[in-house]
């Protein structure tokens, strides 16, 4: 049975038909990349999925449950964690304020923070995915690219989530970070955790992901997994999907494929 499924998605804005008849299995523990185009309806989708908007159509399902957040916080609780990019993090905050925002510990009897126990806490959970950063009263601005990611993931395992949605991850980092991001999505999976990548980055798409799902024109183009019988999906062959808005079964393109890998 799928942790989440999507069936018949669709989402108006007045008079734009952002998403249209949308089916979408996403299997536990798996590392889903979303990908398309600009305007291609990612990101419509991203806000149903995380609770931010209620689809105009359609019924979402978790855990075999008809659902309907009532809103991010809402998704969070119920084991759907959301990280966007710009929005990840609270910069000025520390490393265990961000990691246990909206859910501080606190001590008996007069419910003063606990600080000592969240920066312990939280530099488990950076431990859990590799990291290690010396003082966890380091606001989150003064951290690299990488450390902002994992202190955001650090903040989703803190709620226990079970699907963790990251959009454009690594769009804004360099070679070094972006590696050390992938690394984060695979100890995630290794971990279980079922990750939902959107993503313009192909290279990153194939490096870790299971299986991919194209959206154009806010329809589902292609959803198939990254390595099946016939081989593994190339990065420009991916291009392709996104570009034509479907497996073609064209040789690639020399030109796309001398600009893609
Ligand atoms: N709030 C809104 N009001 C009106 N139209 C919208 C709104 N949000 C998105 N759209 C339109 O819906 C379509 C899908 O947009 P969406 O942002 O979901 O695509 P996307 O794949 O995330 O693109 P990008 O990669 O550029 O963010 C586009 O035509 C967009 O202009």
């Amino acid at each position: 049975m799928a942790l989440l499924a999507l069936r018949g998605i669709g989402m108006r804005y007045g008079a734009v038909q952002a998403l249209t008849g949308i089916d979408l299995d996403v299997t536990e523990g798996e590392v889903l990349a979303l990908c398309g185009d600009n305007g291609a309806g990612k990101s419509s989708l991203v806000k149903i999925l995380s609770g931010a908007q209620a689809p105009s159509e359609g019924t979402l399902t978790l855990d075999g449950d008809a659902t309907r957040f009532r809103g991010p916080q809402d998704a969070l609780r119920r084991g759907v964690a959301t990280i966007y990019q710009d929005l990840a993090v609270a910069p000025r905050l520390s490393i265990w304020q961000n990691v246990f925002l909206g859910s501080e510990l606190t001590r008996p009897p007069f419910g003063l923070l606990d600080k000592r126990r969240m920066a312990e806490a939280s530099r488990g959970y950076l431990a859990r995915l590799a990291v290690t950063i010396a003082d966890m009263d380091t606001p989150v601005e003064r951290l690299s690219g990488g450390q902002r990611q994992a202190v955001a993931i650090c903040r989703a395992l803190r709620w226990d989530a079970r699907i963790i949605i990251m959009d454009e991850p690594t769009a804004a980092l360099g070679v070094k970070e972006t590696a050390q991001v992938l690394d984060l999505i695979r100890r995630l999976h290794a971990e279980g955790r079922t990750v939902i990548l959107v993503s313009h980055a192909m290279g990153d798409v194939v490096a870790v992901a299971q299986r991919v799902v194209v959206l154009k024109g806010g329809r589902k183009v292609a959803d198939r997994p990254v390595q099946d019988s016939s081989g593994t999906l190339e990065a420009a062959e991916l291009a392709q999907i996104i570009i034509r808005g479907a497996a073609s079964g064209i040789p690639l393109d020399p030109f796309l494929k001398n600009r893609l890998i």
